[in-house]
């Protein structure tokens, strides 16, 4: 009996020892990968960040792409699972009764629970990383961006330290998060390991309380590989599960980094898509999301609006009630930070009103209103598409585009040098528009483009600030002959002979409304319409 015993326990260990050496080889080849996937990491983050850094939405797709490829490695594991766990389940509870299958369920259950505990911390530290990784690639952005002011102050030295400290924070998440990892991969494994020895014990238990003492050696031979081969499949099934929890983690971490960046990005838009960019009518929905038909000859209706920056409590404008329509020219003035730049903010939905109602009326766009940002805003691409941006993008469908008209409001906007700098209207330019243009050169561009555009109300932000009186008086003239609406915000007193109504931000939440032309009358009747 022990002879035979012995034989059938010797060819069980050789079974066994196949099956680990196997299992051993696996994960071998997988710890290797997985070292050197470590010791990349710390490189790729630093290579991929360097080449991917200012494009937020390549970003979430790449990340997206990741989060796919390890969700079908995952699918394609658990949805055979199921079939193999019934099916040695059965044969693991036919060849050794109930302490197989339920022994073997304890021992997934222990292994889960504490993977589960393991795997805790690496979510939260992976959810930090990829925030970290932001982080970085933003303030490289910003040292792209601004490297020649940048460089007027010799900050070299300063940008490098403080990218370095974000690029250390960085890392040393990194390196917290593969020493996490590693907890996880010493559990994963011995978990695998341990479930072998299962095996045996499984099989151990009936031959020593005596269930067997009824066969013959060679029987018992039998039944005990078989009893092996089953047990060891069916541990092998769940082991394939534990070993999902690495996957398991990367994917939980990554699903809330990019659904956190979803939710953000479509409240924005949900805050920004009012009305509809393309449409030549003017909409508004009401708090029930039922559109209207709005007023055709006012661009912008503001009724009791009080609004503030997103981090103070102090309102910027209190209860400010004007209505802007056509042919009445508006200029805002104030101290800084009055919140001039924030009434656009306001009307465009960036910001939320505090209080009372904002409507803009028309559409945005060449039919409509038009904004001209405090800092000119230049597109990427040939000098026409400087001058007709957006259009191309936003009405692809909008007619041939006019040569004659973009180099004759090249020459009104003082700007027709770029055309022989770039050699043409359709040339591929190797420079950033930035770098090249003077900042007076960009507000010239961006007063081509809205000759081109010809909107009916143009909302100009300092606009002119980098010009010269006699270049804003030329530009002004320009605007109010091609029959645009004028509202401006800036401090020059020189803008005041071009409008009509001047509205004075006063800070505190105070305002001042007054007629510019035909005496100083005061208008600060909280209804009145312009
Ligand atoms: N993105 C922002 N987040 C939070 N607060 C902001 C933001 N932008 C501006 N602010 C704050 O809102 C207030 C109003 O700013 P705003 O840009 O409207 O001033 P402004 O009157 O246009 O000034 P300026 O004449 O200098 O252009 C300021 O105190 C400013 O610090």
């Amino acid at each position: 009996m022990v002879l035979i015993l012995l034989n059938s326990t010797l060819k069980s260990v050789d079974q066994y020892i196949c099956n680990q050496m196997y299992v051993g080889w696996r994960k071998t080849l997988t710890e290797s990968l997985h070292t050197a996937y470590f010791q990349g990491r710390v490189y790729y983050t630093l290579n991929v960040l360097r080449k991917d850094i200012d494009n937020p939405d390549q970003r979430i797709s790449q990340d997206a792409e990741r989060l796919c490829k390890q969700m079908s490695t995952m699918a394609s594991r658990l949805i055979v699972s199921p079939f193999t766990l019934t099916y040695y389940t059965y044969h693991c509870l036919h060849s050794t009764g109930w302490i197989g299958p339920v022994s073997i369920f304890g021992y997934f259950v222990v292994g889960t629970i504490a993977n589960k505990i393991l795997m805790g911390p690496i979510v939260a530290t992976l959810f930090e990383q990829e925030k970290l990784e932001g982080d970085f690639r933003f303030k490289h952005m910003q040292i792209r961006v601004n490297a020649e002011s940048a460089a007027f102050y010799r900050a070299g030295k300063v940008e490098h330290m403080r990218t370095n400290r974000r690029l250390q924070a960085l890392l040393q998440t990194q390196t917290s998060l593969i020493n996490k990892e590693l907890w996880l991969y010493i559990g994963v494994n011995t978990f695998d390991y341990l479930g072998g020895f299962l095996s045996y014990i499984i099989i151990a238990i009936p031959i020593f309380t005596g269930i067997y003492d009824g066969l013959s050696p060679g029987e018992l031979s039998a039944l005990i590989s078989k009893n092996a081969f089953v047990c060891i499949y069916l541990i092998n099934g769940f082991t394939q599960l534990i070993d999902l929890s690495t996957t398991l983690s990367d994917v939980a971490g990554y699903t809330h980094r990019i659904g956190e960046l979803r939710e953000v990005m479509e409240d924005i838009l949900h805050k920004q898509c009012d009305y509809d960019p393309a449409s030549g009518e003017s909409f508004d929905f009401d708090s029930d999301f039922n559109v209207h038909a709005g007023p055709v000859d006012t661009a912008f209706i503001l009724d009791h609006l009080s609004y503030k920056s997103p981090y103070s409590d102090e309102l910027l404008v209190e209860d400010l009630s004007l209505k802007i329509s056509q042919g009445t020219h508006v200029l805002v003035v104030g101290n800084t930070g009055t919140g001039k730049t924030s009434l656009l903010r306001v009307l465009n939905r960036l910001w939320e009103a505090e209080s009372g109602f904002v409507q803009m009326t028309t559409c945005f766009g060449p039919r409509g209103t038009l904004f001209l940002p405090q800092k000119p805003y230049l597109t990427d691409g040939t000098l026409r598409e400087q001058v007709i941006y957006p259009l191309k993008d936003i009405y692809p469908a909008s007619g041939s585009v006019d040569d004659d008209r973009i180099i004759k409001f090249l020459e009104l906007a003082g700007v027709s040098s770029i055309l022989k700098r770039t050699g043409g209207l359709d040339e591929e330019v190797d420079w950033n528009w930035y770098d090249v243009l003077s900042p007076g050169e960009m507000q010239r561009l961006c007063f081509a483009r809205l000759f081109y555009l010809q909107p009916k109300y143009a909302v100009l932000d300092e606009a002119t600030s980098a010009l010269t009186e006699e270049a804003e008086a030329q530009l002004y003239r320009t605007c109010k002959q091609l029959g645009m609406t004028l509202v401006s915000l800036g401090h020059r007193s020189s803008l005041e002979k071009y409008h009509d109504v001047q509205l004075k931000l006063c800070g505190g939440g105070r305002w001042e409304l007054s007629w510019l032309k035909g005496g100083n009358s005061s208008l600060n009747h909280r209804d009145e319409t312009m």
